[in-house]
């Protein structure tokens, strides 16, 4: 893999350098909640900026169907990066039309410019090797030189992840060098007990994990939206948690495999339920209970592990010599549903192991939680992104640099 910094020893004055950025920010209201995906992509658009470089910024942010639509715009990611280069940055309200090529054609050297959400375009996400080739075609007439740092999205098999690459001079960035660095200890020389913590709502993509985990941790504790398939799969009422009902075979096959294989799979013992989903807006006060995790009522849905999962949790990571934490064991945007979360967290903290915590959301959730991110041993931007490379998979993203 080509690095940004042969890229620089090659010169690139003047040049267009497209940056494939992870900008997925979590958002309130309009407002980022955290910018810690922006910083992460600083060093690389600075040093690209600094010597002289047209710099195109372009990411995706959540999931728009394909089309423009107002609340998944970049604009507030933009805004941001210019506070935090202290520099202008141009934003274009298009990613390949006229607006795009306006705002690159006007950069200075030094200057950037951050493209509207790659998502508005049906051809980043395609499953259509041609509508995805065309659409990585567009985005390059946008630039000269291709700079892979979105570590967030390398997973993903997607127009600027991995078809564009190919039709350009392509470099790995500072950040994707930074993560692939930390992540490959994890999957060379493991010190045990290793305890892999899973929570959050990407509930279908991260469930396929478990499969390659099981055979590759000692514990690994279920928590956060994934829970509720495995309880169900137990034969309890979840009510109208998350669930993925497709699914439970898959979870039950793995809850036999761990028994067989000595892999503790650690389910919550008690949970926070509610009628109602927490107001994330205002964060008025929930009204919830704590129940067993086999007495869901039909009507609530499970929002945080109870206080006896916490300190379950707690010890089954405790004496862990490494550890890898991704998604949120409860909807921790919510202050009363961010106490299992935090439990996590402190866990992690007290460990004496390696640990990691990776994901947008869980990174996010730590730091709005108050914890300092350097105590852990590594924070990944990257939830999806650094479970699969645990895993052992080839990630598009990275594929298409090393060719
Ligand atoms: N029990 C739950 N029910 C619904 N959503 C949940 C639950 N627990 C956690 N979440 C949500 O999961 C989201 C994060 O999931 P995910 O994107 O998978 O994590 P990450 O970004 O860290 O990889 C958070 O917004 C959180 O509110
Ligand atoms: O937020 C992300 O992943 P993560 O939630 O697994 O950390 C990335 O930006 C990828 O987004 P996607 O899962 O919509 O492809």
């Amino acid at each position: 893999m080509k690095t940004i910094d042969e890229l620089l020893a090659e010169g690139v004055d003047g040049k267009r350098v497209f940056v494939r950025a992870d900008l997925n920010v979590p958002l309130a209201e309009g407002v980022i909640t955290d910018d810690g995906r922006i910083r992460a992509v600083l060093p690389t658009v600075k040093a690209l900026a600094d010597a002289g470089a047209k710099v195109v910024v372009a990411s995706h942010l959540g999931r728009p169907k394909g089309a423009p639509d107002p609340a998944f715009s970049l604009l507030p990611a933009a805004e941001r990066l210019a506070e935090l280069l202290g520099a202008p940055v141009a934003f274009a309200q298009d990613t390949v039309g006229p607006a795009a090529h306006e705002a690159v054609n006007g950069l200075q050297p030094g200057q950037v410019a951050v493209i509207e959400n790659l998502r508005f375009n049906a051809g980043e996400t395609s499953k259509d090797d041609t509508e995805r080739g065309e659409f990585a075609d567009q985005l390059a007439a946008l630039a000269d030189v291709y700079v892979g740092d979105g570590f967030g999205a390398v997973h993903r098999k997607h127009a600027s992840v991995y078809d564009l690459p190919a039709k350009l001079p392509h470099y790995a960035g500072y950040l994707i060098a930074t993560e692939v660095g930390v992540l490959k200890k994890l999957t060379e020389d493991v010190k045990r007990p290793y305890t892999v913590i899973l929570g959050g709502a990407k509930v279908s993509d991260k469930l396929a994990v478990i499969d390659e985990l099981l055979g590759k941790a000692d514990r690994i504790l279920i928590g956060g939206g994934m829970a509720y398939t495995f309880l169900k799969a137990q034969g309890h009422e979840v009510g109208i948690s998350l669930l993925q009902e497709d699914q439970i075979p898959t979870v039950t096959e793995y809850m036999e495999r761990a028994a067989a294989s000595g892999v503790e799979l650690v389910l919550p013992v008690d949970v926070l339920v509610s009628t109602d989903f927490p107001d994330l807006k205002t964060k008025a006060p929930a009204d919830f209970k704590t129940v067993d995790a086999d007495q869901i009522p039909a009507d609530m849905e499970g929002l945080d592990i109870g206080p006896k999962s916490r300190e379950l949790f707690a010890e089954k990571i405790a004496d862990a010599e490494t550890v890898f934490w991704n998604g949120p064991v409860g909807v921790a945007e919510h202050p009363d549903y961010a106490g299992g979360t935090a439990a996590v967290a402190r866990a992690l903290l007290n460990c004496d192991g390696f640990t990691v915590v990776g994901g947008g959301d869980s990174a996010a959730a730590v730091r709005n939680l108050g914890f300092d991110e350097n105590a852990f041993g590594h924070i990944s931007t990257g939830g999806g992104a650094s479970l699969e490379y645990l895993e052992g998979k080839t990630l598009p993203g990275l594929a298409a640099l090393e060719n």
